[in-house]
């Protein structure tokens, strides 16, 4: 209790240092509460456990379009605002090999070490402790992910965590740097700051760390209604209306144009030159209380535990790949990444196709081609072929996999369930996954018996389980997808049977 009050306590003393700098929530520049609260008039920061945990919710009801939050470039937390300190800017300058990310990351160790003196001291208190991004996870974790194709991609994050890391060494050195802010694992944490909460901006490709705009949790997109609904849908009075149209009469082309290029960023945010700020719009309508969220980009639930170290339970972007032989992809001119099976099982168009051009004998490929990759269907045989080739090799991914759907879902609900190490122990003594429970338990050093006696977790292995649970999500969702998949191809084969039939 006392904790919470402190932390409230905190979040409004962050706000009010965001407010000095000019963030607001608000349209009007002289509303009574500026400089008390950069939020208050369309946001509240709130508790959104099922979706992201902190966030941003809405303290009334919020139109489509709406602007909703402003973050001046002066607040803005770039390379650049970080390097107007000129001991870290000649530095950096000894070093032009170094990327825009990796210049990033050290200026916001760089900033770290200020301690109390940083400039962005209120803001940076207020970052997370500790990330579950890929690159942060070990060997157990990687193993627990089961497939190859989101080991691999762990590996490489890893890799590239420890190369850039290492490239940055001589100037962390230079900058003399604390000793713990030189650790591999300080610059995980600050990796995956930059990765998780950067936004775009124009001059600067590692992005810019945005006070109070970084608080939106993340919706995918594919759910936004068209530009038409779009300009029906805005009122006349939002402020972006008004800061446009405040420009002169509204019925030229020139107003007009720049209508339509406004349209283009109006939902979630984006730098604007013309204000000097972040803006951020209401990507649909609120209503009082909700979370409001914001799109981050297109991503798969493997990009999305990469970058961000979470995963949507419903990804409409969602997409799984599956081995194909080296014959499917030379029998046609698809890429290997539009060959995949969507979040709802569907076999992906360029799947299907290049799938129907490798059943066909080669000598007849030509002359179905353009059948072929216009989507048709070639014949009902080829077709059969095809779905039960689909099935069949999901079935085979499915049995190779160290664990069914069942078990995983029982495992989660031990994790879920046990507070502590002996009653998880307990839960899952009866399941077949004996064997991952083992390298859990020794991945964080408590085969021991005696470690059991202490029953809380220690910080280190309540880490390791919170990305062991991830990685048993992301299989689950791809092993749903494998079994949604068979029985859409049983459903074509069933009814492409009956076809025959009649
Ligand atoms: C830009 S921050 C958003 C604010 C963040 N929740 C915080 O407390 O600072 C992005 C991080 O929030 C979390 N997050 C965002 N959207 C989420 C969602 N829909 N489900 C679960 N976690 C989410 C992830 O940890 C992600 O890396």
């Amino acid at each position: 209790m006392e904790e919470e009050g402190e932390e409230e306590r905190a979040m409004e003393s962050f706000l009010k240092w965001a407010a000095e700098l000019g963030i607001s929530d608000s349209p009007s520049t002289n509303r009574p509460q500026l400089f008390r609260s950069s939020l208050g008039y369309s946001l509240c920061v709130s508790h959104f456990p099922q979706s992201g945990g902190r966030g941003l919710g809405a303290l009334r009801d919020l139109r489509r379009g709406e602007l909703i939050l402003k973050v001046p470039k002066s607040a803005l937390m770039t390379s650049e605002s970080v390097m107007e300190d000129n001991h870290l800017a000649i530095a950096v300058n000894r070093h032009p090999s170094l990327s825009f990310a990796q210049i990033l990351v050290v200026c916001l160790l760089y900033e770290m070490g200020k301690g109390k003196t940083s400039k962005w001291h209120p803001y940076l208190k207020h970052l997370p402790q500790a990330y579950d991004i890929l690159a942060t996870f070990g060997e157990f974790e990687k193993e627990a992910l089961q497939l190859d194709e989101a080991r691999w991609v762990t590996e490489a994050a890893v890799l590239k965590a420890k190369s850039e890391w290492k490239g940055a060494n001589g100037l962390m050195q230079e900058l003399n740097l604390k000793p713990k802010l030189l650790t591999f694992k300080a610059w995980l944490w600050a990796a995956a700051t930059i990765s998780s909460r950067t936004l775009h901006i124009p001059w600067d490709e590692a992005g810019c760390l945005c006070p109070v705009g970084d608080l939106f949790n993340y919706d995918a997109p594919g759910k936004e209604p068209s530009h038409l609904e779009e300009v029906q849908c805005l009122q006349p009075n939002t402020f972006f209306q008004a800061t446009i149209l405040s420009n002169g009469d509204n019925t030229t082309i020139a107003d007009a144009e720049q209508l339509d290029s406004h349209f283009e960023r109006l939902t979630d945010g984006g730098f604007e030159e013309d204000v000097d700020a972040y803006c951020f719009y209401a990507r649909e309508n609120y209503k009082k209380g909700e979370q409001v969220l914001l799109c981050y980009g297109t991503y798969t639930n493997l990009e999305l535990l990469e970058h961000y170290g979470f995963l949507l339970p419903e990804n409409p972007n969602d997409k799984i790949f599956i081995p194909l032989e080296p014959d499917i992809y030379s029998s046609s001119s698809w890429s290997k990444e539009s060959l995949y099976i969507h979040h709802n099982g569907e076999p992906s168009f360029s799947l299907v196709s290049a799938l129907r051009l490798w059943a066909t004998p080669q000598n007849n490929r030509r002359s179905v081609g353009h059948l072929a990759y216009s989507g048709s269907q070639l014949s009902s045989d080829n077709e059969i072929f095809v779905m039960k080739w689909l099935s069949k090799t999901c079935r085979a991914v499915l049995e190779n996999l160290p664990t069914s759907i069942d078990e995983d879902m029982l495992l989660l609900n031990a994790m879920d369930s046990s507070q502590d190490l002996c009653t998880f122990l307990g839960k899952t003594k009866l399941l077949s996954c004996r064997e991952e429970i083992c390298a859990f338990l020794e991945a964080n050093d408590l085969q021991n018996e005696d470690s059991f006696i202490d029953v809380l977790l220690s910080r280190k292995a309540r880490r390791s389980m919170d990305k062991w649970k991830l990685a048993v999500q992301w299989r689950v969702k791809y092993k749903k997808v494998l079994t949604d998949c068979i029985s859409y191809c049983n459903e074509i084969i069933r009814s492409l049977l009956r076809m025959d039939e009649t």
